[in-house]
Formats: C-alpha cells, sequence, structure tokens
C-alpha cells in the first residue's frame, strides 16, 4: 500500500481540526468551503515525510562548515555501502547551508529518478512510530520490531513493512496478512529472533540497518555527529527560537522545554550569557533536558514545575530570586517563549493516529493558563513567542484571538524571519493578523512539518 490519504481513522471527526475556537463562529460559507480544500491536501501531506532533513549546528562550539563536510563525509559512506547501481553523484543529496538561517543545514533527500526500490522475499513488521523514524533517516532500533519471519538471520537482506492496523503481535514468526501493512523500504538485519523477543528481554540497538526507504531520506541519523557539534530539528523549530531573538545578558524563560531543543538554540543565540530558565512540568523529561544543556553545554537553570502556577504576585522583583526557581515575580523576563504542551499533529510523516476527541480538546484550557502565566511574567516591551507543532485551529489562530481579546497589554507583531505561510481564516484574526502569524504547512518552500508561530510585544 502506498503513504495512506490521512493518518485518522473513519470514526475520527476530521472537522474538529478546523473548528473555530470556543467563542467564534465561521459563518461564511466561502471560508468553510476553502478551510475543507486545505484540510484535504494536509492530511495527505502530513502522512507523507518531508523532503528535507535540517541540522541545527551548536554554534558555541563549532562552525556549520565544519558539520556539513562531516555530513557530507558520512553521506559518502552510506552511497559506498548501498549497492545502488549508478553513479554516485547522479542520487547524492544537495547538502545547502541555509541562506537566512546561517547555523542550518539542509540535506536533501536522494535523487529518486535513479533509484528503485525492489521488495525482498524475507520480511520484518514494524510499529508506527518506528515506520516515521525510519522514513526520516533512522535504523530500526530493536524495540520497534513487531515480527520477524522465523528462518531470518543476520545480514539477511529483509523488507520493512509498517502495521498500520496496530494489531501485529509481537514477535510474530509469520508473514503479516493484513490489508494495512505498508511497505516502508529495505534493510539488513542485525539481531535476530532470540535477541529481540522473549519474557523478561529488553532488547537495546540497532536491530535492522536501514539501507533504502520509498521517502528516500538518506538513512544516517545524528549519531555519527561530534557529541554537542549540531542536532536535528525541524526547520520551524528552528525558526521558532529566531522569533524569540533573545540577546546575551538577557532574562530569559522557557516555560515548556524538554527535551531542550529550543532551550539550547536559545542560549547559543545568547552566547551563554545572561539568565536563561527552563522550566518543565514532567520530572521524567528534566533529565532528558538536563542531558541535551550538558550535550550542548548550554548554561541554563533548569527546574521542574508546572507553568501554569510559577506567578508570584504578593511580592515585588529581584532578578537574584529568579536563580532560585519559580514562583517568579512579575513582569521580570525580557523573553518567554511558549512551545505550548499540543496535540502534536504537525508532526511528519503520521501513518496513523488514534487520538480521541477528548484528548484533542484538551489542550486550548491548559494553553490558555499557561499563557496568563507568561503575560504575568513578561516586562513592559517584551516579547513573547507562542508556539505548537500542530495543526488545529482552536490552538493556534484561535489562541491568539483569544489573547488579543483578553490581554490589551499584548500586541500582535510580524514574525522575522518570516519563513512559513500566513494564518487561516475563521478563528477571529483579522486578515493583516494573519499575516503576521506563521503557519508552516504543505504550500511552503521548505517541505518540513506542521508548526504554528506567532510573537507578541507586551505594551
Ligand atoms: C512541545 S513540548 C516542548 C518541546 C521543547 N520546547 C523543545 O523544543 O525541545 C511541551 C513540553 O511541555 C511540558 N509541559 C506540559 N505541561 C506543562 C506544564 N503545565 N508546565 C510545564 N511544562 C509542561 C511537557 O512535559 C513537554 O515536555
Amino acid at each position: 500500500m502506498p503513504y495512506p490519504l490521512s493518518p485518522f481513522n473513519e470514526n475520527f471527526k476530521i472537522e474538529i481540526i478546523l473548528e473555530p475556537s470556543n467563542d467564534e463562529q465561521i459563518n461564511e460559507i466561502q471560508v468553510r468551503k476553502r478551510n475543507e480544500v486545505y484540510l484535504s491536501i494536509l492530511l495527505k501531506w502530513l502522512c507523507t515525510s518531508p523532503q528535507v532533513t535540517s541540522f541545527r549546528v551548536n554554534t558555541l562550539n563549532y562552525t556549520t562548515n565544519e558539520v556539513q563536510t562531516r555530513i557530507a563525509d558520512e553521506i559518502k559512506k552510506l552511497l559506498l555501502k548501498t549497492a545502488i547501481k549508478v553513479q554516485h553523484d547522479l542520487i547524492a543529496p544537495n547538502i545547502e547551508i541555509h541562506s537566512v538561517l546561517p547555523e542550518v543545514i539542509l540535506l536533501h533527500n536522494l535523487n529518486k529518478n535513479w533509484l528503485s526500490l525492489e521488495t525482498q522475499l524475507k520480511e520484518i513488521v514494524i510499529d508506527v512510530n518506528c515506520a516515521a523514524a525510519v522514513l526520516r533517516g533512522a535504523h530500526i532500533f530493536a524495540p520497534g520490531v513487531l515480527g520477524m519471519e522465523s528462518g531470518i538471520n543476520k545480514e539477511d537482506k529483509v523488507s520493512i513493512y509498517a502495521d498500520l492496523s496496530g494489531k501485529c503481535k509481537k514477535g510474530l514468526l509469520k508473514k503479516y496478512e493484513c490489508l494495512q501493512k505498508m511497505f516502508i523500504g529495505n534493510g539488513v538485519v542485525k539481531m535476530v529472533r532470540y535477541e529481540l523477543f522473549g519474557e523478561n528481554l529488553k532488547p537495546v540497538g540497532i536491530a535492522i540497518e536501514v539501507t533504502d526507504t520509498i521517502s528516500h531520506c538518506p538513512n544516517i541519523g545524528e549519531d555519527f555527529l561530534e557529541n554537542g557539534s549540531a542536532i536535528l530539528q525541524n526547520l520551524p523549530s528552528i525558526v521558532c527560537t529566531h522569533i524569540l531573538n533573545p540577546k546575551p545578558g538577557e532574562v530569559v524563560l522557557d516555560m515548556c522545554a524538554s527535551p531542550g531543543n529550543k532551550t539550547t538554540h536559545i542560549a547559543a543565540l545568547m552566547q551563554n550569557m545572561g539568565t536563561l530558565i527552563a522550566i518543565d512540568k514532567t520530572p521524567s523529561k528534566i533529565q532528558q533536558l538536563k542531558n541535551k544543556c550538558d550535550e550542548l553545554q548550554a548554561n541554563v537553570h533548569i527546574f521542574q514545575a508546572d507553568s501554569t502556577k510559577i506567578m508570584n504576585i504578593n511580592e515585588t522583583n529581584s532578578i537574584v530570586d529568579i536563580l532560585n526557581g519559580p514562583p517568579f515575580h512579575l513582569e521580570i523576563f525580557d523573553r518567554i517563549l511558549l512551545d505550548a504542551p499540543c496535540s502534536g499533529l504537525g508532526k511528519r510523516p503520521q501513518l496513523s493516529n488514534n487520538i480521541s476527541e477528548k484528548v484533542l480538546r484538551s489542550y486550548v484550557p491548559l494553553q490558555k493558563k499557561l499563557f496568563k502565566n507568561a503575560v504575568g511574567l513578561l516586562k513592559t516591551n517584551g516579547r513573547l513567542v507562542y508556539s505548537t507543532c500542530t495543526i488545529t485551529l482552536a490552538e493556534n489562530e484561535g489562541m491568539v484571538a483569544w489573547a488579543l481579546r483578553t490581554f490589551n497589554c499584548l500586541e500582535l507583531i510580524k514574525v522575522e524571519p518570516y519563513l512559513g505561510g500566513e494564518g487561516l481564516e475563521g478563528a477571529g484574526l483579522t486578515e493583516l493578523q494573519r499575516t503576521f502569524v506563521q503557519r508552516f504547512g504543505p504550500d511552503q518552500q521548505i517541505d518540513s512539518v506542521g508548526f504554528f508561530i506567532a510573537c507578541f510585544i507586551k505594551k
């Protein structure tokens, strides 16, 4: 089966995605129709894999040219390994430094005109999350393998299938007969059945080395990179931190920070000078955040807290107290990033998604609580960036419209750099306001993931 046309099953009410927020109504038939057309294009796009992989270089310690050379070397090694019968320069991917963001390297997919994928006789089955990672350049790690036919040996060539139904039993030893299995690509076996399946077995490591996939994304992962030199990060996330535009010496808050991709970018843009506070609510994610900051040598003060409750309205401001952690006094931060917990529907490729209506609707109330704290803690003339990695109208344009109605002190400003497309109609933003926010979707020059960014100044 080719890529699906929608990640959602037939019971899911697709209209929720472009439903206006609670307090808004779309009355115009025209707007509704335009949104419906957009939605069908969007759903198909979400199922497919991006054409480009982006790396963000850690400018605290490395130059973009150093990392670009490292990536080019790794691609050469990959091409030598793959049994492709045409000249390597015909399929080699373009590796370029982004024209606007100097710390970003764009690795384009292999030239598919010269590639052909033949299925192998032997098959393995993986879960959808693992399949999504494979289509974006990862190898297959042991926990992702669901089924492997008996009689498969190390170094065998196998075809890789994703189980879109979610019904494949772990440890399946026959061929998986299911209409919802999707061919992903081919690979070479590195771990066999007895190493993968068994009671009390918690297997680790690469089970299948992927050689080629239907996305034609080079499977190089990021482990080859020198520790702390660069990370894989989607382009809109990198744009987001540039819009926040933190400066050395400032006092900056990242309210929902783990795993720290944006926190470490903020630290780099601040050249590790100033005060950077990063908070996350989930205890298990705090260690991930610490590890990332250590790896990229980012100077960050990390606290585990619930950012819906980090305002102290009773006391006066003192910069020294900030380092003691939340609650913080009002109007103390120069810049705040609210990269909100969200329904996460911008992820690509999304081969299957079972999110319920209840869960989908649970995010806006939480986002509003976080937003209130952000506004209270921001200094006059301070900058607040609100972002999500989802596509719903309510969590994006709907939240911006709500914020502008609720907080008279906020002004929406046009974001710089502007690399995404404009916002959608139907959530209560004016035409001009829609051109100020950025929605990353199917109509962008760089084919990445779904993402939303808005930027406010406090008057
Ligand atoms: C979209 S992720 C953040 C990604 C991160 N900014 C990055 O770029 O690596 C949202 C994070 O918010 C955290 N979170 C959820 N609710 C929160 C709350 N009430 N207070 C603080 N963090 C929260 C989650 O644990 C999750 O790590």
